[in-house]
């Protein structure tokens, strides 16, 4: 009786899916021609929305459309669809709440070409290959994390220190010096290396760097990979940018090279690649190759030199703008620490230290529109059918000045943190979310804490001069999202 059961159960099994995926795909078409169509500006035939997409202060741009359209809109470009999402709910139940519908990133030409054919964790798309790359990385920036990022924080602070008080008190533009700091939190994880202002090698790295993601974003390379046909035509700005590709893989290789030669003397720290290339725990799916480890040095330079630079100039910034917020954590530092530093584990004892740099992050969130992801099956995001391969760019900028959550959005005021038990807490995603959700984020948190903590504790920064205007706070908007030059004279506390 017990085996006719079984045969039952099975056929019943059997039977169930048969009837399960036809009826499945019925509802999908259902829910498709039930579903809303996105709102969105009109398109022109073949160039779509181009005009609205290559506006001047783009993040800025969307979140006016968002205000006409809603959190949710769609924009065309060639024959590509993009939909844009303006609300902290709607990135949640993409980014978080659906996660593994939208974790792909779109496959483009221009990406293939600045990727290495794919290697890079940022651009490549989300596959079981790419899952254990970022797992790895993930792992091994951890590691670092737990135990030597803090002292290289510290000493990259005491050093930034040092350079300011070598300014005298003279109006200065800080914003090299802040991209000196961070990156070589990098390039001493990454290369066991750190660099001087003046260094030839680090101006070069840089120069390539910052020059790639900045042709990357111009209109006439983003061009190729919605008109393909372009392709076959002259290309100043592509060739420029396939050299400086070109040039980039040649320093980052030589460090590559340099600490495989090194890596097992005594006086030679590359905590990251050693990681990388020695994982802990379970013996991970894939075993990471040299194109991996170049891509993911590649990765972090970029992601995590020119963000947190930008986000400490944006912090001063705000702070010119409001020398009495200036104060208070200068105040609260002083009657928490006693004369101290302060370290990471502190940041429960500084709240309004915490609300300052939560504030700058929801207004000036550094990567205004995240990465673009796509979505690797058909799904739907508030109600609307969002069909497989469509792009989806998150507006975290326009998330963060919604008026529905943020009253007075545009305003400075880090006490909205400290009130309500810190709920808005939950609306702030400058650092995106699920399985794309900023790789460095504990790298970052910490060096926003610890730089902070340690400048406005040393010093108080005052306008360049009566006459010179107060620092723009628009700023300008590509991949990352910058304050405009400005000058500052920082002193010395007494
Ligand atoms: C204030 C500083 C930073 C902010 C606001 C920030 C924000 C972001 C955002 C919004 C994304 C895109 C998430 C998405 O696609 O939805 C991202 C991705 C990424 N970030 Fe950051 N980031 C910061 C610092 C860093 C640092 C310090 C590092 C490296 C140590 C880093 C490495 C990366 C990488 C590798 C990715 C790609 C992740 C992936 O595609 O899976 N970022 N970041």
């Amino acid at each position: 009786r017990n085996q006719q059961s079984n045969k039952d159960v099975k056929r019943c099994i059997q039977s169930t899916a048969t009837v399960s995926k036809p009826l499945h795909c019925l509802s999908q078409l259902f829910h498709r021609s039930l579903a809303p169509s996105l709102p969105g500006p009109p398109s022109l035939p073949f160039l779509g929305n181009i005009f609205d997409l290559s506006q001047d202060h783009l993040p800025i741009y969307l979140t006016g459309l968002a205000r006409r359209y809603g959190n949710i809109y769609r924009l065309r470009c060639g024959s590509t669809t993009m939909v844009i999402l303006n609300s902290s709910e709607v990135i949640r139940e993409a980014l978080v709440k659906k996660w593994s519908d939208f974790a792909g990133r779109p496959h483009s030409y221009t990406a293939d070409k600045v990727s290495g054919g794919g290697y890079s964790i940022s651009l490549g798309d989300y596959s079981e290959n790419w899952k254990s790359h970022r797992r790895l990385t993930h792992s091994a920036l951890q590691r670092c994390v737990a135990d030597s990022l803090h002292c290289l924080i510290e000493e990259q602070a005491l050093y930034l220190k040092q350079v300011l008080l070598n300014y005298k008190e003279k109006p200065m533009d800080l914003s090299e010096d802040f991209t000196v700091a961070t990156s070589n939190i990098i390039t001493k994880l990454a290369f066991g290396k750190s660099y001087e202002k003046s260094s030839a090698h680090l101006q070069e790295m840089h120069g390539c760097l910052n020059k790639i993601v900045s042709l990357w974003g111009s209109p006439w390379i983003s061009a190729l990979d919605s008109f393909p046909f372009l392709r076959k035509l002259p290309n100043a700005p592509f060739t420029r940018l396939m050299k400086e590709v070109a040039k980039r893989d040649e320093i980052i290789g030589g460090h590559l090279d340099e600490f495989k030669q090194k890596k097992h003397s005594e006086d030679f720290a590359a905590p990251l690649l050693q990681y990388l290339n020695s994982p802990e725990g379970k013996v991970p799916k894939m075993t990471l190759t040299d194109s991996h480890i170049h891509m993911t040095t590649v990765d972090l330079l970029i992601g995590g030199t020119e963000t947190t630079a930008a986000w400490l100039s944006w912090t001063i910034a705000f702070l010119l703008h409001r020398p009495e917020v200036q104060n208070r954590v200068h105040e609260e530092l002083h009657s928490v620490l006693k004369g101290q530093y302060p370290h990471y584990s502190d940041r429960h004892k500084l709240p309004y230290l915490c609300a300052v740099i939560n504030e700058v992050l929801r207004l000036r969130p550094v990567a205004p529109l995240a990465v673009p992801h796509k979505a690797i099956r058909d799904s739907s995001i508030a109600g609307y059918f969002i069909p497989k391969n469509t792009i989806v760019i998150p507006n975290l900028f326009g998330a963060h000045h919604d008026p529905e959550v943020w009253p007075d959005p545009q305003s400075f005021r880090p006490e909205r943190f400290l009130e309500g038990n810190g709920s808005c807490l939950r609306a702030l995603i400058p650092f995106g979310g699920g399985a794309r959700l900023c790789l460095g984020e504990s790298v970052a948190k910490m060096e926003m804490f610890l730089f902070t903590g340690y400048l406005l504790r040393d010093f108080q920064f005052l306008p360049a001069s009566p006459e010179e205007p107060l620092p723009d706070l628009r700023g300008l908007a590509s991949v990352v999202l910058k304050a405009k030059p400005y000058r500052v004279i920082a002193c010395p506390r007494a």
